[in-house]
């Protein structure tokens, strides 16, 4: 399977899309980046970076004679974008994004999606609080997860060119429905979020002089947090308004479970407590040996994929292995 595709286009040039222009370069994935964005000052410090070959801001031009197109903006604006580029699609093309919610971006995306090109959505499980076209660097999709989440009418071969320039670039590919990606999300990732904005925004609402106490004897639990709390506004405020039922799913048995720590406290239930802080301990020593187990091999030279095997779809409801 070739990993190769002529013309790469990055619409929007932030963390994400500037690690994929490093990665992609690096391991020879691509012979042109035509990269787009919204503001002429993030489109010059991209072409400072050298992250690309072209720079536009027409987003309708960077698309022109792409085989691989990969929207990098926040979710919200997909809609405008995908308006802007459908016209421009070459026949044969990929469509793809990185985007947090998966459900959401097909429905955004799949009414504009002309005849002959394919929509196969992407989400890498790697990122950092950092934004904007300098924060990338190549490793960061080495050994994380790239979820891929094909609509039924693309064609396989379509997803395993996308799944294997992921690998290329390092990561483990798992092909997903997406109801069940942004269920599953929910929980492990943005409900993570909320709790950190949510921790960060109660203690800058405190009094001063309690606040610069935290704030000067913060341990590493609380720093963890505000590191999280830190992450770009837009991007999250996007994620959340385009994932509210699945976010709010799991917000209803978050908050029911902590409800029950809160009665172990209230009551002085050491054994309750006691038990559950075992249960959660033995999951992060269970993510971690896993962790050591699955992590995914270097792939230094470019050109050089691991072998391709065929994506098996993860379905919300019974399942099939339809890639
Ligand atoms: N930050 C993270 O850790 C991760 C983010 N993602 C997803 O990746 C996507 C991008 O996130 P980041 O790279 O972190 O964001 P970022 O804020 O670093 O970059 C976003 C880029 O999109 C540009 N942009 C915004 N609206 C635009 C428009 N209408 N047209 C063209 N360009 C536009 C911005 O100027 C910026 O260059 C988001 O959808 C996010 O959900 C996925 C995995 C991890
Ligand atoms: O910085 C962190 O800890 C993250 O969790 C990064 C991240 C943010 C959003 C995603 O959709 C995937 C990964």
């Amino acid at each position: 399977m070739s990993v190769h595709f002529r013309k790469l286009a990055l619409i929007g040039i932030g963390l994400i899309g500037s690690s994929i222009a490093l990665a992609a370069r690096r391991q020879g994935l691509v012979e042109v980046i035509s990269i787009a964005t919204r503001k002429q000052d993030t489109l010059d410090e991209a072409r400072e970076l050298g992250l690309g070959d072209i720079y536009t801001l027409d987003a309708a031009e960077a698309v022109r004679g792409a085989d691989l197109v990969i929207l990098c903006t926040p979710v919200g604006a997909y809609e405008s974008v995908i308006k802007t580029i459908a016209p421009a699609l070459e026949p044969g093309a990929i469509v793809s994004d990185v985007g947090s919610v998966k459900g959401h971006v097909i429905k955004a995306l799949a009414p504009h999606i002309p005849e002959g090109v394919s929509l196969i959505p992407g989400h890498p499980l790697a990122g950092t609080e950092h934004s904007g076209p300098a924060a990338g660097f190549a490793e960061l999709f080495t050994g994380r997860w790239c979820v891929l989440t094909p609509t039924e009418d693309v064609n396989p071969a379509q997803t395993e060119k996308l799944a294997a320039f992921w690998r290329a670039m390092g990561s483990q590919v798992e092909a997903m429905d997406a109801a069940h990606h942004d269920m599953v999300l929910a929980i492990t990732s943005h409900i993570p979020h909320l709790v950190a904005y949510n921790i960060v925004g109660t203690v800058a609402d405190l009094e001063a002089a309690t606040q610069s106490e935290v704030i000067k004897f913060s341990a590493s639990g609380f720093r963890d947090f505000t590191r999280i709390a830190a992450s770009d506004p837009v991007m999250w405020r996007d994620v959340f308004l385009t994932n509210r039922d699945a976010v709010l799913e799991m917000l209803g048995r978050f908050t029911e479970d902590l409800s029950v720590l809160q009665r172990a406290v209230r009551t002085g239930d050491g054994p309750a407590l006691e038990a559950m802080f075992t249960r959660t301990r033995a999951i992060r020593r269970s993510i971690i040996s896993a962790g050591q187990e699955t992590a995914a091999p270097d792939f230094g030279r470019p050109h050089e994929a691991p072998p391709a095997s065929p994506l098996p779809i993860v379905r919300e409801h019974g399942g099939g292995d339809d890639a």
